[in-house]
C-alpha cells in the first residue's frame, strides 16, 4: 500500500452509546441518573491503524468497562459535568499513551412521581417518570498533551429537543420581498421550536490524580469565582430557565430576534461562559384554509385550526460569545 501520497492525520476511537442508570441510595431516599455516555480516546494510537498492531488498542470493551466502574465509584456520577471530567481525567492518567479523552454524557430525563396522602402532595422517594424527550448533555475534552501534571478541561453543555410552542407573541415581518416571495407578512403567528443549546466554558485547569490506581479526582475548592464556572452546578437549569423564559416573554419579532436574546441573558448571567450557540428549528403551523366552506381561518384572529408541519423547518442557528 502507498504511504507517500497520504498519511493518517487524524484517529480517535471509543465506544458510544454506553448505557448506564445509576442508583445512589440515602437510606429510604433513592436518587437516580441515566446517562448515554460517549468515551473517545486519542493519543499514539496510530500504528493500530497504519500497522495492524493492536498492542496500543485499550479496547472499546474495556472503554465501556471502565465507564460501568466510575459509574460504580465515582463521587461525581451524580453531576453530569463532574462524572465526565473525572472519567476523562482518569484515562489520561491510567494510560501513558493516551493524551486526550472525549466523553459526552447524554442525561435523560427522571422526575419523581408526586403522590397524594390524604390532602398532601409528597414526592415519591424511589418512583420516577420519564419526564419529556428533552436531554441535558455536557462534552468535555481531557488534554493532556502538555504531560500528564498539566491536565486541561474543555467543557461545553447544555440541552437538546426541549420542545416549546406558543400561540401568539410572535410575527415575521419586513423581510426581502422579491420574485420568490410567496410567504405573507404576519402580525399574529404560532411559534414553535425544539431547542438546541450549547454553552461553553473557558478552558480549567484540572487536577492530577495522586493515587496509584488513577482513580482519585478532587473538584478545585470554590475560589469564589465559583460563580458561573464549570463546577457551578445550577449552570443548567439558569440556562433552561432563561431559554424558557425568554421564549414565553419576548414579542418576538423573528427566532433570529428571540434567539438573539436568550444567549446575551445567558452570557451576562454567568461570567464563566465564554459562548452560547443555539439551533432552533421553525416548526411550522399552517393555518388551514376553509374557503371551500366559506369559512375564514386565514385572517390571523380568526385562525384556530393549524396543521402543523414536520418538513421542511426553517432553521436558525448563532453563536453569542463574551468579548
Ligand atoms: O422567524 C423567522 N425567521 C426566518 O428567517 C423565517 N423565514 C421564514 O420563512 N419564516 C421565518 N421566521
Amino acid at each position: 500500500m502507498s504511504t507517500e501520497i497520504s498519511f493518517l492525520s487524524n484517529a480517535r476511537y471509543g465506544k458510544d452509546k454506553v448505557r448506564v442508570l445509576r442508583v445512589v441510595r440515602q437510606g429510604s431516599l433513592h436518587l437516580i441518573v441515566e446517562y448515554n455516555v460517549t468515551v473517545l480516546v486519542e493519543g499514539d494510537i496510530d500504528v493500530s491503524y497504519t500497522k495492524a498492531d493492536n498492542s496500543v488498542v485499550v479496547a472499546t470493551d474495556s472503554l465501556k468497562n471502565i465507564t460501568y466502574y466510575l459509574a460504580k465509584v465515582s463521587p461525581h456520577v451524580l453531576i453530569p459535568e463532574r462524572f465526565a471530567l473525572h472519567l476523562g481525567v482518569h484515562l489520561v492518567s491510567k494510560y501513558s499513551h493516551l493524551h486526550k479523552a472525549f466523553i459526552t454524557v447524554e442525561q435523560l430525563r427522571w422526575s419523581r412521581i408526586s403522590v397524594h396522602n390524604g390532602s398532601e402532595s409528597k414526592e415519591h422517594p424511589y418512583s420516577f417518570l420519564r419526564d419529556g424527550d428533552e436531554k441535558r448533555f455536557v462534552k468535555v475534552e481531557v488534554d493532556a498533551s502538555a504531560g500528564k501534571n498539566h491536565l486541561v478541561g474543555r467543557v461545553s453543555a447544555g440541552i437538546t429537543d426541549l420542545l416549546v410552542l406558543k400561540s401568539t407573541g410572535s410575527s415575521f415581518s419586513n423581510f426581502v420581498r422579491d420574485e420568490y416571495t410567496t410567504l405573507v407578512e404576519v402580525d399574529d403567528r404560532i411559534f414553535s421550536t425544539s431547542v438546541d443549546l450549547n454553552y461553553t466554558f473557558a478552558p480549567i485547569e484540572l487536577p492530577c490524580p495522586k493515587r496509584d490506581d488513577k482513580l482519585d479526582f478532587n473538584i478545585p475548592v470554590a475560589d469564589g469565582q465559583g460563580v458561573g464556572t464549570v463546577w457551578d452546578t445550577s449552570v443548567p437549569d439558569k440556562a433552561r430557565k432563561v431559554t424558557l423564559e425568554v421564549f414565553a416573554q419576548d414579542d418576538s419579532a423573528s427566532v433570529q430576534a428571540t434567539l438573539y436574546k436568550m444567549a446575551t441573558q445567558i452570557v451576562q448571567d454567568h461570567p464563566g461562559v465564554a459562548s452560547v450557540s443555539y439551533a432552533l428549528p421553525n416548526k411550522h403551523f399552517i393555518p388551514v384554509d376553509m374557503k371551500y366552506i366559506q369559512v375564514d381561518n386565514l385572517t390571523p384572529s380568526n385562525a384556530e385550526v393549524f396543521m402543523p408541519v414536520s418538513a421542511p423547518s426553517g432553521l436558525i442557528s448563532a453563536t453569542i460569545s463574551r468579548k
